[in-house]
């Protein structure tokens, strides 16, 4: 008999006043890469969305990132695709030092206004390995085939 341990981080969530009843955050099918996140918006005062714009969407909710994750804020593709919302600032950062309330940062690249309903699955976020580099300044750089070719040195 085979005992699968958990070896998944535990990300611990604090529920905000205006998380209250919301969804947790949560993995959508077996595989998801991400959670989805949920608009904390308010029932009575959906947020509209007009096209060029954009909204700092709250989650409702803190999330304790595990030392040595960090939180990557993305957007769904369904509503890149049907609506043309997508997040400004993909992939979205969340240090795990943060304890301030995950907020969505979207962008209306759509030619309709996008309408922004309470619980509404705006995002999601996919929980990945991080490390912080130790920095070092040196005088010259080691050589590399590549060089200092970017940005279609390559070719397409
Ligand atoms: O999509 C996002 C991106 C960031 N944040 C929060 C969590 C993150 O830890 C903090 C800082 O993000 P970032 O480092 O990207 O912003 P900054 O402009 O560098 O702000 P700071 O100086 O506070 O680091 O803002 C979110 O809630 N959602
Ligand atoms: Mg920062």
């Amino acid at each position: 008999m085979t005992i699968h341990h958990d070896t998944r981080p535990t990300l611990n969530l604090i529920r905000l006043a205006n998380g209250e009843g919301l969804d947790l955050p949560a993995y959508e099918s077996k595989g998801a890469a991400g959670m989805d996140l949920r608009a904390a918006v308010d029932e009575t005062a959906p947020l509209t969305l007009l096209p060029g714009k954009r909204a700092l969407v709250p989650t409702g909710f803190i999330f304790e990132i595990p030392e040595h994750f960090e939180g990557q804020v993305r957007p769904r593709s369904g509503l890149a695709f049907k609506n043309g919302i997508t997040c400004l600032n993909s992939p979205g950062t969340v240090d795990s030092d943060y304890r301030g309330e995950v907020k969505v940062l979207l962008v209306n690249l759509g030619e309709e206004a996008f309408i922004i309903s309470r619980g509404m699955r705006i995002a999601q976020m996919v929980i990945a390995p991080v490390t912080q580099a130790r920095v070092a300044e040196i005088t010259e750089a080691s050589e590399t085939m590549r060089g200092a070719g970017g940005f279609g040195s390559t070719g397409v």
